[in-house]
């Protein structure tokens, strides 16, 4: 188990059998500050799958932390179960009790699987929650501002490769119909693009296809993984994970990979390959930053502008980093990842007297 952790500072397993609660949280780095991470809920198949997914999804908040430049370090959290049958305001309550023993040092919210109003159940039990509605004094829904990066993130992208912000200038594959893809799609459809979806729930196809006949764009539902090789321009991935493998990139003809979901790379080495094949890939922790930079910005009280406006800088980093990767001969990926390490590394430096494990002054929304 230390090996598999090797990585990370904490991992703590919560177990409650009166609520049929089964969570794992993960805990990376504190460098930057307290842990902050939303929380999956998923049908995993074994512990072990649920272990690697929060172990790839802690590690990667750590890097989003630094990118975005907030004094958060990364942490993340899952529930092993069926987010259709299996939520209950005790299990919540259950998962914020464990929450509230890391006494400050993790912060959580939504991520696949949950959303801002199961929270509100485990803000009864720990002030370490975030992204909750409006009314209980949270941000609300961190998916907003995650689609409005993902928006400034392909528009960065199509900038690079077209030198133009014009969203109609391409078509779209979206993967994930979602709270994050449902709203990107929409975003696309509305500027006149072409856009290409699929998702395991027919409902949401069924949703966007119809929201699609008001807007001036055109939509084209395809089945499960046929979207890997549909002739679009940008893939948009807005669901799992390790979406971009051996076998995905053979059949991707894209020009550029920009979407929400995180970890869409199965190993860092499936971002060179991209990188050979000539498709432009937008590092996914730059991209989908939005969220996070909603949740953390709770610290100074609930400020759409301000959200909106630090949400805007995806744009920036993301040409900064296409350019690095092109000065340096880097994948993008390498070169975000060395963006990110080298601010960690000066925090240590600057930082030494700084107490990682202090609570910030998140009790102003109470
Ligand atoms: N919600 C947020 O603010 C943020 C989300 N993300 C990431 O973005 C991705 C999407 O997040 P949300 O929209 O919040 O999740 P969600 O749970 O609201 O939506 C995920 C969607 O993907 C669909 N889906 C699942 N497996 C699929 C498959 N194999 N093929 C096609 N569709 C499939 C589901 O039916 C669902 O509609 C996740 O990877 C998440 O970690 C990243 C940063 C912030
Ligand atoms: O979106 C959130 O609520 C927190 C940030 C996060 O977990 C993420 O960016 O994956």
């Amino acid at each position: 188990m230390f090996e598999k952790i090797s990585q990370h500072e904490q991992v703590v397993f919560c177990n409650d059998p009166a609520s049929g609660l089964k969570a794992i949280i993960a805990i990376h780095n504190t460098t930057l500050g307290p842990a902050l991470g939303g929380c999956r809920m998923r049908p995993y198949k074994s512990t072990d799958e649920a272990l690697e997914d929060v172990l790839r999804l802690s590690r990667g908040m750590t890097y989003k932390c630094a990118g975005a430049d907030v004094d958060f370090g990364g942490g993340k959290s899952v529930i092993i179960g069926d987010p259709t049958t299996d939520k209950s305001p005790a299990l919540f309550r259950a998962f914020g009790q464990f929450v509230d023993s890391l006494n400050g040092r993790f912060y959580t919210g939504t991520d696949m699987g949950t959303t801002p109003s199961d929270f509100v159940h485990a803000l009864k039990e720990t002030e370490c929650i975030v992204g909750v509605p409006d009314e209980y004094g949270g941000s609300g829904d961190s998916s907003v501002p995650t689609a409005q990066g993902v928006i400034y993130g392909l528009r960065a992208t199509l900038q690079s490769l077209l030198g133009t912000e014009d969203l109609s200038e391409m078509s779209y594959s979206i993967q994930g119909l979602g709270k994050v893809g449902y709203k990107v799609a929409e975003q696309l459809i509305a500027a006149g693009a072409r856009v290409y979806v699929t998702d395991i729930n027919p409902q949401a196809e069924k949703s966007i296809v119809e929201r699609a006949e008001l807007l001036p764009g055109s939509v084209v539902v395809v089945e499960g993984n046929e979207i890997y090789g549909v002739d679009a321009d940008i893939f948009v991935p807005c669901a799992l994970g390790g979406v971009v493998n051996d076998e995905t990139i053979d059949r991707l003809k894209v020009k550029a990979v920009v979407g929400s979901a995180n970890n869409q790379l199965l190993e860092d080495k499936h971002g060179i390959y991209l990188q050979q094949k000539g498709i432009l890939y937008g590092p996914d922790y730059i991209v989908n930053a939005g969220g996070l930079i909603q949740v953390a910005d709770e610290l100074y009280g609930p400020n759409k502008a301000r959200v909106l406006n630090q949400t805007k800088a995806i744009y920036d980093s993301l040409l900064e980093i296409y350019k690095q990767s092109r000065e340096l001969n880097l994948s993008t990926m390498e070169a975000a990842n060395r963006f990110c390490e080298d601010r960690i590394e000066q925090r240590k430096k600057r930082n030494s007297f700084f107490s990682h494990h202090k609570r910030p002054k998140w009790s102003v929304r109470h």
